[in-house]
């Protein structure tokens, strides 16, 4: 029997933050596999719901190219949102829409390996694909995974990934299609007009014209670093609509299509 290729969902934490999203989302995915059966794994961000959490409690928060500036004193609180919050909204909805879900974080079953990224950003983890067999089983058993982009060193060391960067990895890992969803159609052009598809160069002008900036910047690098390295397109679009999965399954177009 062949296996069939997992998809990898990332979804940006706003969706946590506005009202009806995700139960609408979940509804959505439910739709998607009743009508599409295949392996499914979440991937979450919540950077939405570090500002809040952080600002709560009278701490400021600063972004280098995108990525989080992690004091060590603030990685307890990261790690309370991302992996505590965030994770478990997602796995209530989940449950409360009849899936299965098991709530990870990159450190479960050594999925990724995580290093101190720069020391610069603190507690900051650059993330690579390392042991799939917990994520196979539980495929396997037609669980959901739900999984945070909260990483653990090799020294024991909590680490803060950006959720782009863990879902690539992940999507590596998995040999697995990848859909990143945001708040957004999709990557827009000087006029806010959606690009349907974009290529390196493209993309790297896009970049150095101050277009595409901030965290989307982050994901479309990631995006095109693994559409490399597993040689597929990446498609980037909206968690806004619950009919995308079955949109792009039944091949219409939707979001920004990435290819390396
Ligand atoms: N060219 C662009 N097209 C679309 N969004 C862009 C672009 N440049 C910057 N952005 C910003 O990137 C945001 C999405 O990135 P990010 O906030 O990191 O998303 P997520 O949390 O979903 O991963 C959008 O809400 C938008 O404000
Ligand atoms: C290092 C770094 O930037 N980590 C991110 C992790 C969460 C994230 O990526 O959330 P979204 O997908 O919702 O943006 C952060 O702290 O915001």
């Amino acid at each position: 029997m062949t296996q069939q290729v997992p998809l990898i969902i990332k979804l940006g934490g706003a969706l946590l933050e506005t009202e009806g999203a995700l139960t609408a989302f979940i509804g959505g995915i439910q739709s998607f596999l009743k009508q599409f059966p295949r392996p499914l794994v979440l991937v979450h961000g919540g950077g939405c719901l570090v500002d809040d959490l952080l600002k709560a409690l009278g701490k400021t928060s600063t972004k280098k190219n995108g990525l989080r500036v992690t004091p060590l004193d603030q990685i307890p609180y990261v790690v309370g949102a991302l992996a505590g919050t965030a994770n478990k909204q997602m796995m209530a909805e989940a449950i409360a829409q009849g899936l299965n879900p098991v709530g990870l974080s990159l450190a479960d079953g050594g999925l990724c390996e995580v290093t101190q990224l720069d020391p610069e950003l603190g507690a900051v983890g650059d993330c690579k694909p390392k042991n799939p067999a917990l994520l196979k089983a539980l495929l396997a058993q037609n669980f959901l995974p739900v999984i945070s982009s909260i990483g653990i060193t090799a020294q024991g060391e909590l680490m803060n990934v950006n959720a782009d960067q863990a879902a690539i990895a992940l999507a590596e890992l998995l040999d697995a299609d990848l859909l990143m969803l945001s708040d957004v159609v999709g990557i827009l052009d000087a006029n806010k007009q959606l690009i349907p598809e974009l290529d390196p160069a493209k993309t790297e002008q896009l970049v150095a014209d101050g277009v595409i900036t901030d965290g989307m910047a982050v994901k479309v690098k990631a995006a095109l670093q693994v559409s490399a390295a597993i040689q597929k397109p990446i498609v980037v679009a909206s968690w806004r609509d619950p009919e995308l999965l079955v949109k792009l399954a039944n091949g219409e177009a939707a979001g920004t299509r990435l290819q390396a």
